[in-house]
């Protein structure tokens, strides 16, 4: 634990997490490499891929056009690959944009008007198109028209446009921010779950396949608890994990290189890094538990409120190692165990009051 030896310099220290499940420039180079490309491929999500199937298949068989997608779910579970899949088990070309880079109707009237006939149009973070953008969407998948509005001011005219038509596969982080008459244009919403620990070993070891890596059952296993049930973290663990097993080692990986490995990146075994123990060790040693507020609880890590509320908390309540209760932050008993520290004794109240352990 190095947590309270990190000085006052706060924002950059946990920039470059290794356990974030965004995509950084070197995932987003390999990611295209380790890509399922179809249904049977895709690992885990067994729902979504048992309904999507459905749908795919029925349109198929129609020689129709399929329902327009709507995918959600957090970063880093195969949204994007996911809708590359639909592309290609429907044998249709993919158009790719994104919600911020539509900032007016007219952008997403160019792409519109542009698509052939049954073309898959994937709109990433969809929950950020801008409004105007929003409602010639909702015309544009319902009825396969688009009014485009010529001129300015009092003699603008609105001319109407056919369109071909088209799959529209929507992703979003944020469903709940979605306008109803958007959600509900969408045939299909796929959820998006965290992997279980045993679909992520599956997911390492196809990559491990690809990357030409040799990798053991335990090896495997061993990255696949720290990867925080997300595929991209899984297959970027792996990559750290490589590069170690080839300058420490011969190349191979099993348990003890991986668990090496990932020790050096501060990565432990459950997939806390340096910033998740920072915030639980500050909630344990200096408050004894909780309950603290957040602010506090950010000025003792040196970290801004929104990193510790947005960053690393979420992971951490998902662990069920703290909670967010209307009094403040609070460890549960999971959490002194999981740091090796023994909670304080207390009368009734608090910590054992709260979680009854
Ligand atoms: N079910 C899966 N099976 C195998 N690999 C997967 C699966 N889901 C995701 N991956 C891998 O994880 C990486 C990230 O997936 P993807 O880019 O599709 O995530 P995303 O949901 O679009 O993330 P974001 O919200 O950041 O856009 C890809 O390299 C992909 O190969
Ligand atoms: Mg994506």
């Amino acid at each position: 634990m190095n947590w309270d030896d990190t000085g006052t310099d706060t924002g950059e220290r946990f920039d470059d997490r290794l356990v974030d499940a965004g995509a950084d420039g070197e995932d987003t180079a390999v990611e295209a490499a380790l890509r399922p490309k179809d249904l049977d491929e895709f690992v885990g999500q067994e729902k979504v891929r048992e309904q999507l199937d459905l749908v795919l298949k029925a349109a198929r068989a129609r020689g129709a056009t399929a329902d327009h997608v709507l995918l959600s779910g957090a970063p880093g579970l195969g949204k994007t690959t996911l809708s590359m899949i639909i592309a290609a088990e429907m044998n249709a070309p993919i158009r790719i944009t994104s919600g911020p880079a539509i900032q007016h109707a007219g952008d997403l009237a160019a792409i519109l008007s542009s698509l052939q006939e049954g073309e898959v149009l994937f709109l990433d973070e969809i929950h950020r198109m801008s409004r105007p953008a929003e409602e010639m969407l909702y015309m544009a998948m319902e009825d396969f028209r688009v009014d485009v509005i010529v001129g300015k001011g009092p003699g603008a005219t609105a001319i109407p446009l056919e369109l071909p038509p088209f799959t529209l596969v929507g992703a979003t982080t944020r469903a709940g921010l979605l306008p109803p008459p958007l959600r509900d244009r969408f045939g299909f919403t796929g959820h998006m779950e965290f992997y279980a620990p045993a679909e992520l070993e599956r997911v390492i070891h196809r990559s491990a396949r690809l990357l030409d890596v040799e990798l053991d059952a335990e090896g495997g296993a061993e990255i696949a608890g720290r990867s925080r049930g997300t595929p991209r973290i899984a297959n970027r663990l792996l990559r750290r994990v490589r590069d170690y097993a080839q300058v420490k080692a011969d190349g191979r990986i099993d348990r003890e290189i991986a668990a090496a490995a990932l020790g050096v990146y501060e990565v432990d075994a459950r997939g806390l890094d340096r910033l998740d123990r920072a915030v639980l060790g500050a909630l344990l040693k200096l408050f004894g538990g909780g309950p603290v507020g957040l602010s506090t609880l950010a000025v003792a890590v040196g970290e801004e409120r929104e990193t510790v509320e947005e960053v690393a908390e979420p992971f951490l309540v998902r662990e069920g190692l703290l909670a967010r209760t209307p009094r403040g932050r609070v460890a549960t008993p999971a959490a002194w165990a999981h740091l090796g520290l023994v909670p304080p004794q207390q009368g009734g109240k608090g910590q054992q009051g709260l979680f009854g352990a």
